[in-house]
């Protein structure tokens, strides 16, 4: 069963928790790491368990839903190991997985539907990475993050 923690800013935590339990009816063990309401909360508070949960490899991928799917990619993005993509479309959810192997993705709660979010979702998680010529390209991504001085990299 794969291991999908999910978590959410108050922008996304309705979605979040219809998601959660949708997923976890969809035959996924998921992790719902919060937020527990729509009280305002601070995205990077949320983006960081998951992007941890994922670099840890205590989750296979992470899901983050917060108004734009900006904010929490960026926090995202900074865990090693973590390739964190916003998409908000069929396409970007495809090429994610097929090229960049992407393993947390980041959804922007304020500008799609529900409908369309579970189906981004299902398709993100049944897709495979194509490897080939990619995976050189994410093997030079690691070789920058373990670059001791990045603007040497
Ligand atoms: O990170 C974001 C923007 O890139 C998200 O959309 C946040 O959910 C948003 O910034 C939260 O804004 P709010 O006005 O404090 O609800």
């Amino acid at each position: 069963m794969m291991k999908v923690c999910i978590a959410s800013d108050h922008r996304g935590y309705h979605i979040k928790a219809r998601l959660a339990q949708a997923l976890a009816q969809n035959g996924f063990d998921v992790s719902d790491e919060g937020t527990d309401s729509d009280e305002p909360v601070d995205y990077p508070d949320y983006a960081k368990i998951v992007a941890g949960k994922v670099s840890r490899h205590e989750a296979e991928r992470g899901i983050l839903i917060c108004g734009t799917g900006i904010g929490t990619c960026i926090v995202a993005n900074k865990f090693p190991g973590v390739r964190a993509a916003s998409c908000y479309d069929e396409v970007l959810v495809e090429i994610s997985r097929r090229h960049n192997n992407v393993n947390v993705l980041c959804l922007p709660g304020d500008l799609i539907g529900d409908r369309q979010i579970d189906d981004l979702v299902l398709k993100w998680l049944a897709t495979e990475f194509d490897g080939g010529r990619h995976e050189n390209r994410l093997k030079k991504i690691v070789d920058i993050e373990n670059s001791p001085n990045l603007a040497d990299a």
